[in-house]
């Protein structure tokens, strides 16, 4: 049985560019998503290039499914390694135009979400014995809040403040827990959040990208310092003393 790397939102965007890039280094790969279409598709496409991969449909805001995803994952397909929380969700409003369900639900996914995949993954490498790898996604809106942002903006500070703690709590069992925090990725996550943001602010969308960060690639183009390396450098022997770390991904890296 391999080792396992278990990436929530892994049916497209940067969470199957990570499906990807970890298959390349041996992991065998659970493609967790809420999606019912994308993850299947993105497990068969991995299966299809060799490598072990299997699809799991989870909501990462329902605990007992985060905890019965990793059962199942490491049922199938062997020992977890890595865990990437990479699920997210983002929308766009003026702060005091925020829609209070709106606001839930954004927390209850991006911030709890990565509570409970941080909670059961440490549980299974604690009861391993050998350590593990966890990974989450923060955010340059995490560093530096964004206006029209201001749920998403306050998820991810949180999902640095969840990496900070949990590393200093699970260092004396070799888990390291880490966040990436990248700039602008083209993904459909990053297009609605422009569409909306150019609307609210009478912006082109040419103009709005204009004002965006470096745009940093997938990890398919092979761009420097591309979200999907950063990930599968967290994951490698040389970050296995790296924990508690927030990297700053916009072109350049840097830690915060
Ligand atoms: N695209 C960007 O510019 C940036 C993205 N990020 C973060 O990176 C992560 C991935 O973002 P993208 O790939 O751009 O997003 P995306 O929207 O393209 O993909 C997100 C994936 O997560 C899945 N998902 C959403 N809610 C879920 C839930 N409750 N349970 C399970 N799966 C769920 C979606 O089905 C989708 O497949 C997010 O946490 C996002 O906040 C951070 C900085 C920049
Ligand atoms: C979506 C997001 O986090 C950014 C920085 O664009």
């Amino acid at each position: 049985m391999s080792k396992t790397a278990i990436i929530t939102g892994a049916g497209q965007g940067i969470g199957e560019a990570a499906a990807y890039r970890l298959a390349q280094d041996g992991f065998a790969i659970a493609v967790a998503d809420i999606n019912e279409k994308t993850a299947p598709k993105v497990a068969q496409n991995l299966r299809e290039q060799g490598y072990q991969a299997q699809a799991y449909i989870v909501d990462v805001a329902d605990r007992d499914a985060v905890f019965d995803l990793v059962d199942q994952a490491v049922a199938d397909l062997g020992k977890l390694a890595v865990f990437v929380n990479n699920a997210g969700e983002a929308f766009i409003d003026p702060i005091i135009d925020s829609d209070p369900e709106q606001i839930s639900h954004l927390l209850d996914v991006n911030l709890k979400g990565t509570f409970w995949g941080i909670q059961a993954a440490a549980k299974r490498f604690k009861q391993q014995g050998n350590g593990g790898r966890i990974i989450n996604a923060a955010s340059l809106a995490g560093v530096e809040a964004s206006a029209l942002q201001s749920a998403y903006s306050a998820s991810k500070f949180g999902i640095r403040g969840l990496t900070q703690s949990a590393a200093k709590e699970l260092a004396a069992d070799q888990i390291t827990v880490n966040a990436y925090n990248p700039g602008i990725v083209r993904t459909p996550l990053r297009d609605a959040i422009d569409e909306k943001t150019s609307k609210l602010k009478g912006l082109s969308v040419a103009e709005q990208q204009a004002n965006c960060l470096t745009e940093i690639g997938l990890g398919r183009e092979g761009v420097p310092a591309d979200v999907a390396e950063v990930i599968a450098w967290f994951v490698s022997p040389s970050a296995a003393y790296i924990t508690g770390q927030s990297l700053l991904v916009d072109g350049g890296m840097k830690f915060h």
